[in-house]
């Protein structure tokens, strides 16, 4: 659907050079939802605005649906871009227009006729769950209303792309889950391909099917999702996994762990996936080790539709022993972060 070819931009300022992306080289596939990663400055929101000609891309070619959009003149590519809607972190709604306006402006600008228009927006309206807020004006609606109104708008005219640059991070945690789960839903009913940046681990992890994690203007690492969080490459994967992994260990047991021999002692957290999450490696590693462990903490929810399960534990034992059952634990396929005591 999407193919990002050698993709380079560099922007002037000052008599400056910034090379914003460089390198860049990505295929989105029909019907995936894909996220692309990165903190701030890595050039996210100028890689998502080529998507759609926002910037023109220094060197480098994108083909959508087979039209390369970087050889397009200003006519084809006002008709192209009927083809990919976009959403945004701050809404970008029309204050002066209510819910119905806001969603009816792309299909009067499309030149769709008045009682094709109300029909579509009641479906777009219904679509989005806004039934209720229909005659309101955006001043009297919430953040994630808002979201809702920006989508219902971005795909009025059934485009075959959605581009969602930071759609969720103006929202709060809960209103955040209920729009990724409402583009979630649209993905599922359309089959709309959808690419979205953000900063935030959380939203890759609730409905991207794969991600890329984006530095200085580079691809770090792509692949599933899944792959990310089994096997993640790059130190920045790792930080950026750290957000939704991340348990906060009591500082009296950091302490007291620092005391004691590192190499008898460990402070360790697991991560399973998958069917790791129903095996019972850590019985079988106690059994064939010779180590002691104490459970500190565990929890499990989900990516995707996969079990994600992490366990924070200390072990305790002969250091041949402990190096043994790590090894065993990482044949097992489980990830494995020292906390504290280190290898
Ligand atoms: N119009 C511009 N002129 C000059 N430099 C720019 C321009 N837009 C972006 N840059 C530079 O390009 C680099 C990438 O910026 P970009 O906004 O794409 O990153 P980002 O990952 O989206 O960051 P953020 O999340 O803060 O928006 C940065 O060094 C930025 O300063």
């Amino acid at each position: 659907m999407i193919k990002v070819d050698n993709l380079q931009k560099v922007y002037q300022t000052n008599g400056k050079s910034i090379v914003a992306l460089e390198n860049i080289d990505l295929e989105i596939t029909q019907g995936e939802i894909f996220g692309i990663i990165g903190y701030s400055g890595a050039g996210k929101s100028t890689l998502i605005r080529c998507f759609n000609m926002l910037e023109t891309p220094t060197s480098g070619n994108i083909i959508i649906d087979n039209q390369d959009i970087t050889r397009l003149s200003t006519t084809q590519l006002r008709e192209k871009r009927k083809e990919i809607g976009m959403i945004f972190q701050h809404f970008n709604l029309l204050s002066a227009r209510t819910v119905r306006g806001n969603i009816a402006y792309p299909l009067e600008i499309a030149g769709m006729k008045k009682a094709d228009i109300n029909k579509r927006v009641d479906e777009l309206i219904h679509l989005v769950g806004l039934t209720n807020q229909a005659d309101s004006y955006p001043a009297q609606l919430s953040g994630g209303q808002k979201q809702r109104v920006g989508i219902a708008r971005a795909i009025a005219n059934n485009p075959k792309v959605l581009l969602c640059d930071e759609a969720t991070s103006a929202l709060d945690p809960k209103t955040t889950l209920s729009i990724l789960e409402l583009l979630k839903d649209i993905n599922r009913r359309l089959g709309l391909t959808m690419v979205l940046i953000t900063h935030e681990m959380e939203v890759i992890k609730n409905i991207c099917d794969r991600v890329a994690v984006i530095d200085q203007g580079q691809i770090a690492e792509l692949g599933t999702v899944l792959q990310l969080f089994s096997q993640p490459k790059t130190k920045i994967a790792h930080e950026f996994l750290k957000q939704v992994t991340h348990v906060e260990v009591p500082e009296e047991i950091l302490a007291n762990f620092a005391s004691k021999d590192s190499a008898t002692h460990k402070l360790l957290q697991l991560s399973f996936l998958g069917e790791t999450t129903s095996n019972p490696v850590i019985s079988d590693m106690i059994k064939t080790h010779d180590i002691d462990i104490n459970i500190l903490h565990g929890q499990i929810n989900r990516i995707q539709d996969t079990p994600y399960g992490t366990l924070v534990m200390t072990v305790e034992g002969a250091p041949e022993n402990i190096s043994n059952a790590l090894k065993y634990l990482k044949e097992n396929n489980i990830r494995i972060e020292v906390l504290t005591n280190g290898l």
